[in-house]
């Protein structure tokens, strides 16, 4: 795909999950997981990297969906966190595969390269990039001055 590599250009949606953007603490892999495509996203979907290679990229977290990973979580995670777990999940409205498909059309159409977005609780997809960037830019400043 890559322009400088004789490809056209395209796009790339990659899929975290509301753990990367949120407090949730007790999945440690899976958020550790899920941060890392949201980090990947963000930098590599940078306009640095897209003006060159004319790939798109497009970070898209979901809330809890109803597809069959969540049909049988015992022993998935560490054991003891199984409870805290199922308490968390319940805070969250499952929402349906349709939701999120639709989430994934609307971030085909409307996201620019390293955007953020959130699909959760059967809502329509929200860019969340400039809230994301606020919250990185805080934290530049505390770095930087
Ligand atoms: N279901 C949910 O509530 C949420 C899911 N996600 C993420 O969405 C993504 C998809 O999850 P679901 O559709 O829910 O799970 P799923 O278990 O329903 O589907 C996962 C699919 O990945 C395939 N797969 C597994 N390992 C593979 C491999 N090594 N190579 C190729 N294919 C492989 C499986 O065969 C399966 O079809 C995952 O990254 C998950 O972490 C994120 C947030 C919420
Ligand atoms: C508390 C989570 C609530 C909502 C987040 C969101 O809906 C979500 O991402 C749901 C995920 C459900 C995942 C189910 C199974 C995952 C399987 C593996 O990929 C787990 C990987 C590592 C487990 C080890 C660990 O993190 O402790």
């Amino acid at each position: 795909m890559h322009k400088e590599k004789g490809g056209k250009g395209g796009t790339i949606i990659n899929v975290s999950s509301v753990v990367a953007l949120t407090k949730i603490v007790n999945v440690p892999i899976y958020s550790a997981t899920k941060s890392g495509v949201l980090k990947f996203s963000t930098s590599l979907g940078n306009h640095l990297h897209y003006s060159r290679s004319g790939v798109r990229i497009i970070c898209i977290c979901f809330g809890v969906t109803n597809t069959p990973l969540l049909r049988n979580l015992h022993n998935v995670f560490d054991t003891s966190a199984e409870p805290l777990l199922a308490k968390e999940m319940k805070k969250f409205r499952t929402q349906s595969v349709e939701s999120a498909a639709k989430a994934v059309i609307e971030t085909y159409k409307q996201g620019a390269s390293g955007s953020v977005w959130i699909s959760t609780s059967d809502k329509p997809a929200m860019d969340v990039t400039n809230t994301y960037d606020k919250s990185v830019q805080m934290f530049d400043d505390y770095v930087y001055n």
